[in-house]
């Protein structure tokens, strides 16, 4: 917690390197977490290093439990931001200063040529950014309805989107529940899908965008087997 604060505190003084040395910071919290969980949390990744060969991607990830911001720091890229909603810089007051000193970006409160804007300098920079299509946790364990602003932004940078499929989170720790359930996660990244390759279609990101659903559809299927 003071480390927290003094980072926010260097932030103001030294913002660019700051912001990198903050996501790393972040990123090994979370990593710490997941090492302190492994007993009853094993998490098994496949091609966790995909990230830190494609530097400045969009990562997009199913999203089933609160679970799944901590398992982020199981992929090797540490250099990450999240898109986030506005309540957990409200609600983790505890978090907002690193937070807002890593660069998040709070997708809720501002306007979406803000939110744009921002994303593409951060692509710039080659940060790898982190988005939910979904918007919500599932509450069903089912996945749900994509937004296309992760597509529209790939498609804008030029640079691919890394599925990331988290599997069996919601079995673990579902929205609203109070204790969670011990098991192994299993996550992979899918190969980059490039933007490229739906240049000729009318909407180039809502064609990307259904490409990667259905991926995820059939994924998540096939381990499950449901
Ligand atoms: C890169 C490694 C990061 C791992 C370390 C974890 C550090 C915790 C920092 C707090 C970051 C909180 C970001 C929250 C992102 C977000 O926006 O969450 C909302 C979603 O749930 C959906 O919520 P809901 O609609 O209620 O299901």
């Amino acid at each position: 917690m003071p480390l927290t604060l003094c980072i926010a505190a260097l932030h103001t003084v030294f913002p660019g390197v700051m912001c990198v040395v903050n996501r790393r910071y972040i990123w090994l919290y979370g990593r710490s977490t997941l090492f302190f969980l492994r007993p009853w949390l094993p998490v098994r990744i496949r091609n966790a290093h995909l990230a830190v060969e494609y530097p400045g991607s969009v990562v997009v990830c199913n999203h089933q439990s609160f679970l799944d911001i901590y398992l982020l720091a199981a992929q090797d890229q540490a250099n990450v931001c999240l898109i986030t909603k506005s309540w957990p810089f409200r609600l983790l007051f505890f978090f907002a200063p690193t937070m807002r000193s890593a660069e998040y970006i709070d997708a809720e409160s501002l306007s979406a040529e803000q939110v744009e804007a921002l994303c593409l300098e951060r692509l710039r920079d080659g940060v790898t950014l982190v988005i939910f299509p979904e918007g919500s946790r599932t509450r069903t364990g089912a996945l749900g309805k994509f937004r296309a602003g992760a597509f529209h932004v790939a498609v804008k940078a030029g640079r691919p989107v890394l599925p990331l499929l988290i599997h069996n989170s919601f079995q673990v720790f579902p929205p609203g529940a109070k204790g969670f359930h011990p098991a192994t996660i299993h996550m992979e990244f899918l190969d980059p899908v490039w933007p490229q390759a739906f240049a000729g279609e009318l909407l180039p990101h809502r064609a990307m965008m259904r490409h990667v659903r259905n991926l995820y559809v059939k994924h998540l299927t096939s381990v499950t087997g449901e």
